[in-house]
């Protein structure tokens, strides 16, 4: 039976790179795929992951009728056997309820992908949706850290290091930027009280707690 599956976990879990995991091993076996995304940070119409892979996508408009778009296809003869859908947290709730109708209507496997909260600690309403309607969750197991160690679990964002709480929720961008407008994954304890690496003085992960000589 096909299935609305939502694969989440904070930013830099590894989710496009799953996405493409996935897409390449359906289609090693012959099943026929379409990609949406929806503002990748490495452009439009775009599949991106940080270990290096890229895929041409479909990107995904306000106006956009995913579930028409599919039916265009199969009308035309086209065959689609799953759908993978990146950067889900960006799409409307009608996006996520034409995903809902592809699997009930089409049994067609739909694979999303996304972040399930914004720098504020709130749903992005795609992933509101999502929650609401997947048949399963699953969270990504390559857990992502905060700087103290701890798993991370919330995104913050960043202005020079500095978390900010102002500004709009959408804003793509990325981890690792120290100068300007960035993010970084943090756990509760330290998203709470605003505590980024630059501002704990953490430099890594493996300091010198113990140092040699030391009694
Ligand atoms: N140089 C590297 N060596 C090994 N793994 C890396 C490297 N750079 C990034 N990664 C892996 O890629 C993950 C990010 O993948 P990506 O698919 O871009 O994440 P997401 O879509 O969740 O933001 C990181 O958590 C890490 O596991
Ligand atoms: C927390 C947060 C993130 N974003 C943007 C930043 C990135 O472009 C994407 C997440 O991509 P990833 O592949 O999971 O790293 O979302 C945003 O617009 N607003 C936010 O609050």
């Amino acid at each position: 039976m096909a299935e609305l599956v939502f694969f989440t976990g904070t930013m830099d879990s590894g989710k496009s790179t799953l996405a493409l995991q996935l897409d390449h091993n359906h289609n090693a076996r012959g099943r026929a795929g379409l990609i949406f995304t929806r503002d990748d940070r490495a452009g439009s119409a775009t599949i991106s992951s940080r270990l290096g892979l890229k895929a041409a996508a479909v990107e995904v408009e306000d106006d956009t009728d995913l579930l028409n778009h599919v039916v265009q296809m199969m009308s035309a003869g086209g065959k689609v056997d799953y759908v993978v859908a990146d950067e889900a947290q960006f799409y409307t709730e009608d996006h996520i309820e034409q995903l809902a109708r592809m699997v009930d209507e089409l049994s067609i496997d739909v694979y999303a992908f996304g972040i399930t909260t914004d720098f504020r600690t709130r749903l992005f309403p795609g992933s509101k949706r999502l929650i609401e309607l997947a048949d399963r969750i699953e969270v990504l197991q390559v857990q992502t850290l905060c700087w103290c160690g701890a798993r991370a679990t919330h995104n913050a964002r960043t202005v020079r290091g500095e978390m900010v709480l102002e500004g709009e929720q959408v804003m793509v961008g990325d981890t690792a930027v120290e100068d300007e407008i960035g993010y970084e994954v943090l756990c509760r304890r330290h998203h709470r009280r605003r505590l980024t690496a630059a501002r704990s003085g953490a430099g890594s992960l493996s300091p010198d707690t113990l140092p040699f000589g030391a009694a």
